[in-house]
């Protein structure tokens, strides 16, 4: 696991880290950096999702604290960037939607669409995965917890790559949050500022604490 690199094309090589960022943690932080340090990657771009049809029996915070705690976490790497276009877009999410639009406006870019081993097991299930796995190769990534395998992509279109293993889940952060526990470590420092500046997380509407 992690040999798989996969060889270059003379292209800008572009890293694609889709999630819901309920809040945005570690966990994400260090998939990507450690996907763009082995795959040679030129930017990384985290795309905030605007709807995630898959978690629609769950409360999802409002796609804009999504948005700025994920632009907080990512300001300091000049290597990440941070993506609006599948809250703008409006409706369910899709990662097609997602791949097309970042192909057309990327050309001459290989995208690379990072994603942890539990994503990965559910992807058969996305929408139109035949044309998905042209658009992007795919990178799973080690989650403590979750078993990463091919879940039956097309032939060299996933590569399985193992990452430092850290057990932190954005339901278990909003859980401590509305414990009254600490997430101080477990995401960057200004996410936690802005998830007690916002309140996010908590039973009771606009109680303040150090998160
Ligand atoms: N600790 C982690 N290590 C590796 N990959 C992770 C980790 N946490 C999340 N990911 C991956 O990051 C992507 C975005 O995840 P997401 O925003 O849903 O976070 P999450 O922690 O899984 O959230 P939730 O607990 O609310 O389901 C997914 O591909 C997921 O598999
Ligand atoms: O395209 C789909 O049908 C699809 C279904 C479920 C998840 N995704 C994407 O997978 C990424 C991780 O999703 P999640 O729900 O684990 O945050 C995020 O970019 C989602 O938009 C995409």
């Amino acid at each position: 696991m992690g040999e798989d690199i996969v060889p270059g094309t003379g292209k800008r090589r572009l890293g694609v880290m889709g999630g819901t960022f309920d809040p945005i943690h570690h966990g994400h932080l260090v998939a990507a950096s450690e996907v763009a340090a082995r795959f040679h990657l030129d930017e990384v771009v985290f795309v905030p999702a605007g709807q995630p049809w898959q978690k629609s029996h769950k409360q999802v915070s409002p796609a804009e604290d999504r948005y700025l705690m994920t632009v907080i976490a990512t300001a300091s790497n000049p290597q990440f960037s941070v993506s609006r276009i599948d809250i703008d877009r409006g409706g369910k999410t899709y990662t097609i939607d997602t791949l097309r639009e970042l192909a057309e406006a990327n050309p001459d870019t290989d995208l690379f669409f990072i994603t942890g081993a539990d994503a990965l097991s559910q992807i058969l299930s996305w929408r139109n995965t035949e044309e998905l796995f042209s658009l992007a190769h795919f990178i799973g990534v080690t989650r403590p917890g979750h078993a990463l395998a091919d879940p039956g992509l097309p032939q060299g279109g996933v590569s399985l790559v193992e990452v430092p293993a850290l057990a932190i889940s954005s339901t278990d952060c909003r859980a401590r949050v509305e414990r009254g526990d600490p997430v101080w470590y477990l995401v960057p420092d200004g996410v936690v500022r802005y998830i007690s500046k916002r309140a996010l997380y908590r039973s009771g509407p606009g109680e303040e604490s150090q998160a």
